[in-house]
């Protein structure tokens, strides 16, 4: 059964800069409250502290909060991303992932080529990723693009060909961020279709977002973010009004 848990959940990003020691005196100085040395005495931002959360099935969560709060952050740790720096994250069941829409493709490889070898990444055979290279094909709608390197895409394709594969893996937890909301309008439309059967179908949504009409369509609970810290966790009724969202 899909589940996602998170215990004190930690995620630090360390600080690079030409100019670092100015930099770091400088930033301890003003704010501090998100930056801090760790072990090694590196200037680290703090993406994520302290997470404790558990997602069971049939929930559809959206990550709500401001700019930076950590909610991209937090969809990519549980994809397998980053690794935390403390704390514990079990993930249990397949995930379907539209946070990057480069994310595991292979620019020299064709759209075809991708959906096949990501198949076959799932344990699927030649046979079925063939067949399955023809489903998002005729979903994606990128005609003769679909046997051309993926490097040559615009953004508009890179987006349509990471929807249509993974929604079209039927995945037990979909994880989302807000950019594939961006397609054009026609390509929208078939998507919402097709994200209507699989959210219905996933056992786990997690979707990242600013669009407090998206939360209130797809979603039955709301955490918020910031700072990199829960600030709320409940009902998305509830967590929308006390932040008077
Ligand atoms: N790869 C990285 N390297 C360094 N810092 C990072 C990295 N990714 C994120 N951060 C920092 O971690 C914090 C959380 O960023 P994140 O992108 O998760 O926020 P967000 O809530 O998704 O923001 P937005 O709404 O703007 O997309 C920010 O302070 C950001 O600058």
């Amino acid at each position: 059964m899909a589940g996602i848990e998170a215990a004190e959940l930690a995620i630090e990003f360390p600080l690079y800069h030409h100019n670092a020691r100015s930099l770091k005196q400088r930033i301890l100085a003003s704010s501090g409250l998100r930056l801090k040395k760790d072990e090694d005495n590196r200037i680290v931002v703090a993406a994520l502290r302290d997470l404790t959360f558990t997602i069971g099935r049939g929930e559809r969560v959206a990550l709500v909060g401001p700019n930076g709060a950590g909610k991209t952050t937090l969809l990519r740790t549980i994809a397998g991303v980053y690794e935390p720096v403390a704390g514990r994250l079990r993930v249990e069941g397949a995930i379907g992932s539209l946070i990057d829409p480069a994310a595991g493709m292979d620019a020299l490889l064709t759209g075809r080529e991708n959906v096949i070898l990501r198949a076959l990444f799932r344990g699927m055979t030649e046979a079925q990723g063939r067949a399955l290279a023809e489903e998002v094909a005729g979903f994606a709608g990128l005609g003769d693009f679909l046997d051309m390197p993926i490097r040559g895409y615009s953004a508009g394709m890179n987006v349509r060909l990471a929807f249509a594969m993974a929604t079209a893996m039927t995945p037990d937890i979909l994880l989302m961020d807000e950019w594939f909301l961006a397609g054009d309008a026609d390509f929208m439309k078939k998507a919402e279709e097709r994200l209507t059967r699989l959210v219905t179908g996933a056992e786990i949504l997690m979707i990242a977002t600013h669009d407090m009409g998206v939360v209130r369509k797809w979603c039955t609970r709301a955490i918020r973010l910031e700072g990199g810290r829960i600030l709320a966790d409940g009902p998305v009724e509830q967590v929308l009004a006390e932040a008077g969202l």
